[in-house]
């Protein structure tokens, strides 16, 4: 087995070398190198001044050590005393320009500012070294920009070939479907000799929700994100205040600051003092009065009582926990994280998902349509269920109903996707495949194959091991509405369970229906796409038009699914619920 590779971590400042200042940074980038780069070993941790010679030194030394990473914080700007540039290229045999780029382009999306690094990177030896800004905030965000290359790049540098190959073959995969895949073992069966009968037994919902956790457990990343970047991500830590929230004793209004033991009377006012000003403009001579902003730091005012002021750490005190693991972060919390000075947070990362529909009907939505064609309107419909509720999906598009093309489809996604959604081809027909090659071709285990609901009868669910991983698989059913109620119902909920959200369910409120069923004949549950409003008082729900699983525009604008019993009896009442998957509606 190789051995880990290593990584150096350089501080370069004057600063922090003579211990003025605390090396945030070179901290930071130490977690975000174990968290986005586990199988590294951080050997060595170091602190130089900004001065040429010292920073050749210490880069010599660790690359005669053949360390595989060096990272070097500081000294990358225009300022007179920054040299990292200058004795990062005396040491190196080769430039890494692509490196440098990749981070000073993603910088310049974000500021101007990026144009002022002059980092190097490049090959010494055995090693990689690659400069970073010296601010905490710069450093972990540059790192985040190549960090996924690096593995890859060392593996080069190295000549580690069997990595190489590894690496290639998925970048490969990545663009097109595998190459070299054997035909599938599926043998298509003539019309006469199709099963009649699914072998699946029937599930109920909360019986195939239960199966779905107890079967997907597989192992969550965490990775540590710049605040700016976090938005909807899972938080994978408790946070901690760093700060008192304000930091100081502020004043809550404009106003006058005044001496007490002048009394009442007219004061002569000295100037005016905005929020941030220097507090030396005080203290006050005997009559005087000055001019004071909101927010403005109170140091006089600190021993009264006065409710004009908001005390240092009332609305946050340091070091007490502010968010914990678990939660999703909104807009809120990255302002309250900004406001305690926290500029990276551990996150999940989420489960990566691919998605494909099948059907030999089936064209993209821009093509023409030939007689009997439809346009695919699951893919982009899940595609984007997926991305409302913050999860980005690798689209591997229309798949024909032929077993050896969708067995090509399930392993190009299974090779890059924790879990793969398909729609269409899981009933009874000679055509539908799915199971079939899951169990044929990847000996998949289907846990269940039917449901008893409405729509959504069909939906399958499989695990099965892809290259030593464990892969979840949806195959879901390929009528529109089917797909994305499933989709909701099974697939939403653990996706969100998997990244580590405490609040991975939708909310459900109690709900008397008397609605008949759709169809009577039907002894199914059925979710009812239904509009959900608060009116005097009440909630009302009522279904959004007509229900065949072919609507799809049952679910625009619809807020709940409405579950109507199996065997309802017209115009009799039963206590049921309603599952909230949006917000509820004033009227
Ligand atoms: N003999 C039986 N037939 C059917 C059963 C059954 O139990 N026994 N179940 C029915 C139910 S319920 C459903 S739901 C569907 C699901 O069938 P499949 O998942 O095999 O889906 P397909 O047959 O491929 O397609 C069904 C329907 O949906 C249209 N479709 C498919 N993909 C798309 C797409 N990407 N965009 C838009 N529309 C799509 C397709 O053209 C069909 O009309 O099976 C029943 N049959
Ligand atoms: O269950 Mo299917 O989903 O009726 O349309």
């Amino acid at each position: 087995m190789n051995p880990a590779p290593t990584c150096c971590i350089l501080t370069v400042s004057d600063t922090c070398f003579a211990k003025l200042k605390q090396d945030s940074a070179g901290r930071e980038l130490e977690k975000a190198v174990n968290t986005a780069l586990p199988k590294f070993r951080i050997v060595h941790k170091e602190i130089v001044p900004d001065d040429r010679q010292k920073i050749i030194d210490q880069l010599n030394k660790w690359v005669g050590e053949q360390c595989n990473l060096i990272l070097t914080t500081g000294g990358t700007g225009f300022s007179p005393r920054d040299v990292t540039p200058e004795a990062t290229r005396a040491v190196i045999e080769r430039e890494a320009p692509g490196v440098t780029h990749e981070m000073i382009s993603r910088s310049l999306e974000m500021t101007p500012m990026g144009m002022l690094s002059r980092a190097v990177c490049g090959i010494a030896g055995k090693t990689l070294i690659i400069n970073l800004p010296g601010s905490e905030t710069g450093a972990v965000e540059c790192f985040s920009f190549v960090q996924t290359c690096i593995p890859h790049a060392i593996a080069l540098i190295t000549d580690d070939q069997d990595v190489v190959k590894k690496d290639h073959k998925k970048i490969k995969k990545r663009v097109r479907f595998i190459d070299g895949c054997e035909p599938s073992s599926v043998v298509v069966n003539q019309v006469a000799e199709r099963p009649r009968e699914s072998p699946y037994p029937m599930l109920e919902v909360e019986e195939a929700l239960d199966l779905i956790l107890k079967e997907c457990t597989v192992p969550v990343e965490t990775v540590r994100l710049v605040i700016e970047d976090s938005l909807h991500r899972v938080l994978a830590e408790d946070v901690l205040s760093y700060d008192d929230i304000p930091p100081f004793d502020a004043s809550m209004k404009d106003g006058y600051a005044v001496r007490a033991s002048d009394g009442d009377g007219p004061r002569k006012i000295r100037n005016a003092a905005a929020a941030g000003d220097a507090p030396n403009l005080l203290p006050l001579e005997a009559g005087e009065a000055v001019r004071i902003g909101t927010g403005f730091r109170q140091e006089l005012m600190r021993s009264s009582k006065s409710k004009i002021q908001r005390r240092l750490g009332s609305d946050l005190s340091k070091n007490t926990t502010i968010f914990l693991k678990g939660e999703r972060l909104k807009f809120a919390h990255i302002g309250v994280l900004a406001a305690v000075g926290k500029s990276t947070v551990t996150i999940y990362k989420p489960a990566s998902v691919g998605v494909f529909t099948t059907g030999n009907e089936l064209k993209e939505h821009y093509e023409d349509l030939q007689p009997g064609q439809i346009r695919d309107s699951n893919r982009l419909a899940l595609i984007n269920l997926l991305k409302e509720y913050h999860y980005d999906c690798d689209d591997y598009g229309i798949i024909k109903d032929e077993p050896d093309i969708i067995k090509k489809a399930i392993a190009t996604a299974l090779t890059l996707n924790d879990v793969l959604i398909t729609t269409g081809g899981v009933s009874m027909g000679e055509f539908d495949f799915i199971k079939r090659v899951l169990i044929e071709d990847f000996n998949a285990t289907i846990h269940f194959g039917r449901v008893n609901m409405k729509p959504g009868k069909p939906t399958t669910f499989a695990t099965l091991e892809y290259e030593g991983v464990k892969k979840i698989v949806f195959g879901l059913p390929g009528n529109p509405v089917s797909a994305c109620v499933t989709c909701l119902l099974f697939v939403i909920p653990l996706l969100r369970h998997l990244e580590g959200e405490n609040e991975w369910q939708f909310p459900v409120i109690p709900y008397v229906v008397s609605t008949h069923k759709s169809s009577c004949s039907d002894p199914r549950p059925e979710y009812v796409r239904a509009i959900v409003s608060y009116v005097d008082g009440k909630i009302v729900a009522t279904p959004n038009g007509g229900q065949v699983s072919s609507r799809l525009n049952s679910l625009v604008g619809a807020n709940g699914l409405m579950l109507l019993p199996g065997s309802m009896i017209p115009a009799k009442e039963y206590l049921s619920h309603i599952i909230l998957i949006g917000d509820i509606k004033a009227r």
